[in-house]
């Protein structure tokens, strides 16, 4: 087996994993991916030097070797606070509106990649299979390329791809894709993402897709494909059965005193639908005054990515707004919106999750979302909740089973409410056996085996007109 090196921008040391709650998806998928493989896990460590050195720390862990490089405050604010978090990820996800384009992030995201590129180097041996992650490190591969790595190297996209038109608001859009084309697999989370990047790169780029897949591309061949993401099954279903998750439900269950609880769990950002959801769960409790006394929402929302002003602006946005919420409908005994913003180590989210009767995953736009499949895994077979989820989340692709909205129809979303509050347990039964099959047999261990075997050039010419294979496009017309 080849040794894998993975390449991210954040790090996460699996002893730390879990305990500090905050961390978002991807660290949770690639810490159980890499313990599987021999192997490095590269990248920033999270931490900032007056001077950027290059020097790495490697460290061993729990079967994990991570090596990683602190980051200059210059590099953090233009690569990661800016084109990272202040250009690609909000135009990622359809934001044009927040998007930002300063040639300095530019530059700063050009020359953190060249960096990066610079101290993985001496990590990479021949044989080694590189799969480097997510939108801060796009162009990563084509450099390595040019500093003479011959290796077979993927790139996995953990968020959406916006369709041709938007992207074409992005200066040197053309420039950024070309890189990428680099790469020997491209991997997004869903069909959907997948159809639009296919539609850039015959649109945009005059480039044919061949029916396996493929784009040729000045001499090489590239397969783009969908490889969904899914959650450690078993250690999650591990953590959901331990104490410390049986204490959480307790405490939760007993604090409501009988009342139903909604749960939504997301890192504080405005991708996620937080002023929404509670606007629709606000507007449940105005269409039934009978009912609004009997249910309570916990909202864990750790903050994240703070020193970008739209983080803030969403922060106080959804302050104001549950203060309102709270203000209109609560009562001397009850408080319908519990904000937490904090995060807490999974096992005690399982707890939490098993506690309520309803998942409420409303993203505007998300690559997967990891939460609607935890939720799921941790409920009681024979008297589960209901999923509610977002129609626009990677995840609503396979679970199918949920009921899905709209996140931006208030009246749609409370409408949801009712239904799943009045659901009979036979339905509820029916529709989350469905659910959880799809969880558990796409977990991250088929996403993490499906994008190596990719990697290593083992299905080429085999996936063609399978699911999630850009063959399932009318490879003209994708729009
Ligand atoms: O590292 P941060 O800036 O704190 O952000 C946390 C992660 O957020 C994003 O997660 C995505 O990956 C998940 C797993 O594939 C997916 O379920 C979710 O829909 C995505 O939003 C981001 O893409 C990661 O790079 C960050 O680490
Ligand atoms: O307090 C928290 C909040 C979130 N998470 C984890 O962070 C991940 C969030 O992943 P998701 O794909 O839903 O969204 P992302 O944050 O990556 O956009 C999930 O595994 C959560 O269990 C956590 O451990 N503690």
């Amino acid at each position: 087996m080849s040794r894998l090196i993975v390449i991210s921008n954040r790090v996460s040391v699996p002893k730390a994993a879990g305990a500090a709650g905050a961390q978002g998806g991807l660290a949770v998928a690639l810490n159980s991916a890499l313990r599987e493989h021999r192997g490095i896990w590269f990248g920033w460590s999270g931490q900032e030097t007056a001077e950027f050195t290059g020097h790495l720390d490697m460290q061993r862990n729990d079967d994990v070797t991570t090596a990683t490089i602190d980051l200059e405050p210059q590099d953090i604010d233009e690569y990661y606070n800016g084109y990272a978090n202040r250009t690609l990820w909000p135009l990622f996800h359809y934001r044009i509106d927040l998007t930002e384009y300063d040639r300095n992030f530019g530059e700063g995201y050009e020359r953190v990649n060249e960096r990066f590129a610079d101290s993985v180097l001496p990590l990479i041996e021949p044989e080694d299979l590189v799969w480097v992650h997510d939108y801060h490190l796009l162009p990563l591969g084509s450099i390595l390329r040019g500093k003479g790595v011959k290796n077979r190297m993927g790139l996995f996209l953990h968020t959406p791809w916006p369709p041709t038109r938007l992207l074409a608001s992005l200066p040197f859009h053309e420039r950024l894709v070309a890189s990428m084309l680099e790469y020997d697999v491209i991997g997004f989370q869903t069909t959907e993402w997948l159809e639009s990047f296919m539609h850039y790169v015959q649109k945009e780029m005059g480039l044919k897709v061949n029916l396996d897949n493929s784009i040729d591309y000045k001499g090489r061949r590239v397969v783009a494909r969908a490889f969904p993401i899914g959650i450690d099954y078993a250690e999650f279903t591990q953590a959901a059965a331990s104490d410390e998750a049986g204490a959480a439900y307790k405490a939760l269950k007993s604090s409501v005193r009988g009342r139903k609880i909604l749960i939504g769990v997301d890192r504080l950002d405005y991708s996620k639908g937080l002023g929404e959801r509670f606007e629709g769960f606000a507007r449940f409790l105005s269409d039934h005054p009978d009912q609004a006394g009997d249910a309570v929402l916990l909202q864990i929302a750790p903050p994240s990515r703070g020193d970008v002003a739209s983080y803030q602006q969403i922060r106080e946005d959804l302050e104001r707004k549950t203060g309102h919420i709270n203000g209109a409908h609560a009562d001397v005994n009850f408080v319908p919106i519990r904000y937490v913003n904090r995060g807490y180590p999974r096992a005690q989210l399982a707890g939490y999750y098993r506690a309520a009767d309803i998942g409420l995953v409303t993203p505007l736009r998300d690559g997967m979302n990891l939460v609607a499949k935890e939720y799921v895994a941790a409920q009681d077979p024979e008297d589960p909740g209901v999923l509610i989820l977002s129609q626009f989340a990677g995840a609503a692709l396979q679970l199918k089973d949920a009921l899905l909205v709209n996140p931006h129809s208030s009246e749609h979303l409370a409408e949801t409410i009712k239904r799943a509050l009045d659901m009979p347990l036979e339905e509820r039964k029916r529709r989350h056996s469905k659910l959880l099959a799809s969880v558990r047999e796409e977990d991250v261990i088929h996403w993490r085996e499906q994008f190596v075997r990719a990697l290593a050039g083992k299905d080429r010419n085999r996936d063609a007109g399978k699911e999630g294979a850009a063959g399932d496009l009318s490879h003209d017309e994708a729009a």
